[in-house]
């Protein structure tokens, strides 16, 4: 097998494929004499073109499949079925089978996560095309009382029947190898609860890698029956932009503290979330809580509107008494289905699967050009002459890409 991931299979097929789950009627007309054995495994809307080419993901798929051992097939179905069925065991395995390395599991992770969605579109169907898991991603700086507010939460909820799942996303752990989230033991109490399965950020890879397992870590979660996935990040770098663009609804998490400990918590970042919560508002912290939110409450009418249905709350909540936490779910309950009844969290997935398609063929491409020989070749003496101001970096762009395109 060459690269990692799908890419020698989208080599081999000389195209990309991709999977359309709402085909546009025209689309589907088009696309008539297109429809595969199964149905939630259409592809659109280039199908024309993918068609003549006979290019599908099942095409894809079955590619591995016809190459699966006997026992690459046993160990799929195994972690397929209990998956499914809800095994905690196996959603582990499978998610540490997303976050691999190795190129040949790379590939069983695709087939296995493409059978996982097709359930899942199964399961989305019968609820009558909602959603099956409310994401929540929940950023704030470090310290800000996170793990402990997500304790509470997720204790509350799998007390009311919901089955929680908690995914981090850790960008200390991309770059330092150590871990701002999970050197200490944390959510200790939700992590002995049944109904509850808390992953921690994978350990090492760049914060692409991270997000693209978290993603794929979703996705099986949901398929596992986990109704509320809750996906956190500590506030450092681009991390919670990403999560951001995973989530339904985005969680900041500011202390009460004023000054320097808010220096941190990015202009840009607030304008993306859709909930501010206040933490640790008990005791003497009432009162900077109340202030904070206050500040917080006016800077929110100052920013760019994210949504056109949803203004932008902030709350308060003590995870040390609990209070507010069961009217923050009741806030998140109420954003989840204002957003539902019009449209904008289904457009809000859709938009997040192409961003997410965008940066992962960026991140590949950008690797397949700079491991390609005539660019490997040709960089050292286009960094030299650049630097040395001989020509300029337009100009050098311009060659190496030239000849990655004539040795394509
Ligand atoms: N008074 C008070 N203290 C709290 C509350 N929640 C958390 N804390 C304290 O704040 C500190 C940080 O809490 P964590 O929940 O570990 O915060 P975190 O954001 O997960 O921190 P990192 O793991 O470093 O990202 C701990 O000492 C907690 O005991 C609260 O509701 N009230």
């Amino acid at each position: 097998m060459g690269p990692a991931g799908l890419l020698p299979v989208l080599h081999r097929l000389k195209t990309l494929s991709f999977k359309c789950t709402s085909l546009s009627a025209a689309a589907a007309a088009k696309c008539s004499s297109f429809q595969m054995s199964r149905a939630d495994l259409w592809v659109g809307p280039t199908c024309t073109l993918l068609h003549r080419r006979n290019i599908t993901v099942e095409t894809a798929l079955s590619h591995h499949g016809s190459e699966l051992t006997d026992r690459e097939k046993r160990l799929l179905d195994r972690l397929y079925n209990g998956l499914v069925g809800g095994q905690r065991a196996s959603l582990a395995e499978s998610i540490t089978l997303v976050e691999t390395q190795h190129p040949r599991k790379k590939e069983l992770a695709q087939v296995l996560l493409q059978r996982v969605l097709a359930f899942r579109q199964q399961l989305e169907r019968q609820n009558g095309g909602k959603p099956v898991a409310f994401r929540v991603g929940l950023s704030g700086p470090p310290g800000a009382g996170k793990s402990s507010f997500i304790e509470v939460l997720g204790k509350m909820l799998t007390g009311k029947g919901h089955r929680v799942s908690v995914l981090a996303v850790d960008p200390s752990s991309c770059t330092t190898g150590g871990s701002l989230m999970g050197d200490k033991t944390r959510m200790t109490e939700l992590s002995r609860d049944m109904s509850a399965f808390i992953r921690p950020s994978p350990t090492s890879g760049t914060l692409g890698g991270v997000t693209r397992t978290t993603n794929e870590s979703i996705v099986l979660c949901e398929g596992a029956g986990y109704d509320v996935v809750l996906v956190e990040t500590v506030g450092v770098g681009q991390s919670e932009f990403a999560v951001a663009d995973m989530v339904d609804l985005f969680v900041l998490l500011i202390p009460p503290a004023g000054g320097d400990e808010l220096q941190g918590i990015k202009r840009g970042i607030i304008e993306k979330a859709d909930l501010v919560v206040v933490t640790k508002s008990d005791g003497d912290l009432v009162v900077p809580a109340r202030k904070i939110q206050a500040e917080y409450t006016s800077a929110l009418k100052l920013l760019r509107k994210k949504s056109k249905t949803w203004k932008p709350k902030v709350v308060r909540v003590s995870s040390q008494t609990g209070e507010g936490v069961p009217e923050l779910w009741e806030v998140m309950l109420q954003f989840r289905d204002s957003m539902l009844a019009c449209g904008e969290l289904q457009v809000r997935r859709r938009e997040q699967q192409k961003v997410w398609l965008w940066s992962l063929i960026q991140e590949n491409a950008l690797q397949h050009f700079r491991e390609h020989p005539a660019v490997q070749a040709g960089l050292p003496e286009m960094e030299r002459r650049v630097t040395q101001g001989d020509i300029s970096p337009g100009l050098a762009a311009d060659l190496l890409l030239r000849a990655f395109r004539s040795s394509q």
